[in-house]
């Protein structure tokens, strides 16, 4: 059942972003609904990771709009955002999960109780006092994931999440990547790696010079590319 005070889906129309007189996204209109992951793909260049930074709210748009279904007069509580380098403060990883929740303003045991069952969530529990600037890049990333998900959002943007990681690191996150998913977070997240976007998209948005070329069903996408684009972007031919 729909939560009451849901946001999704999510609607971008016309949306357009220009700096310094270029044009970077041009004219994209898509809506987000709940469900399984959506995956943002194209070639180097093409507006992935301003398109999540408009949808998220961290650039505002030259042209169109970003919409949020339902009251929500905050759709930013309702939303996190996690990037390819995550910034973590210089304290415990354990301050740094419980943090963004005392921003929020939720009582000290709450905290308390969400972030020790996040880093649960991302294996972390055992590093709870170590300095998290420390950890390797893998946990940094898991510990960027578990900060995230205690705000419990119902939508979570991770702009490349993967890009500098081992493949070892690299599966531990898509596993709390799917478990989020499958607790019914909305996952869209760019990623370069194209087995990554099989795995994990229910869904697949490509955008391909600051345009959106599609969206649709990943099996639709991967298995009749919907463009001739498209089709060159998966053998590897489309190179801008
Ligand atoms: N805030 C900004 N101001 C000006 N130009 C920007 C800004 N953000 C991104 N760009 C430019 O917009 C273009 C698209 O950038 P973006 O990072 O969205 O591409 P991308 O598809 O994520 O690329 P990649 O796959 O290489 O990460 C790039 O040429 C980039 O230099």
């Amino acid at each position: 059942m729909r939560a009451p005070d849901a946001i999704l889906p999510l609607r971008a129309e016309g949306l357009g972003f220009t700096a310094n007189g270029v044009a970077i996204l041009q004219d994209v209109t898509l809506a987000l609904e709940a469900g399984p992951p959506t995956l943002v793909i194209g070639p180097n260049g093409a507006g992935k990771s301003v398109l999540l930074r408009l949808l998220h709210g961290l650039l505002p748009p030259s042209a169109g709009r970003v919409t949020w279904e339902g009251p929500a007069r905050h759709p930013g509580r309702h939303q996190a955002m996690v990037f390819q380098r995550p910034v973590l403060l210089r304290r415990s990883v354990l301050a740094n999960c419980r943090y963004p929740l005392a921003l929020a303003g939720l009582p000290a045991a709450e905290q308390a109780r969400r972030a020790a069952e996040a880093l649960a969530l991302v294996g972390l529990a055992a590093l709870a006092d170590r300095p998290a600037r420390r950890l390797s890049g893998g946990e940094q990333q898991r510990l960027a994931l578990a900060r995230a998900a205690a705000l419990r959002p119902e939508v979570l943007f991770l702009d490349e999440p993967c890009a500098s990681l081992d493949p070892t690191a690299t599966a531990a996150v898509e596993a709390i990547i799917a478990t989020l998913a499958g607790r019914g977070c909305k996952i869209v997240m760019t990623t370069h790696d194209l087995a990554q976007a099989r795995r994990l998209a229910g869904d697949i948005v490509f955008l391909h010079r600051g345009r959106l070329q599609a969206q649709a069903s990943a099996a639709r996408f991967f298995d009749h590319p919907p463009s001739a684009e498209a089709a060159a972007f998966l053998r590897g031919a489309l190179l801008w």
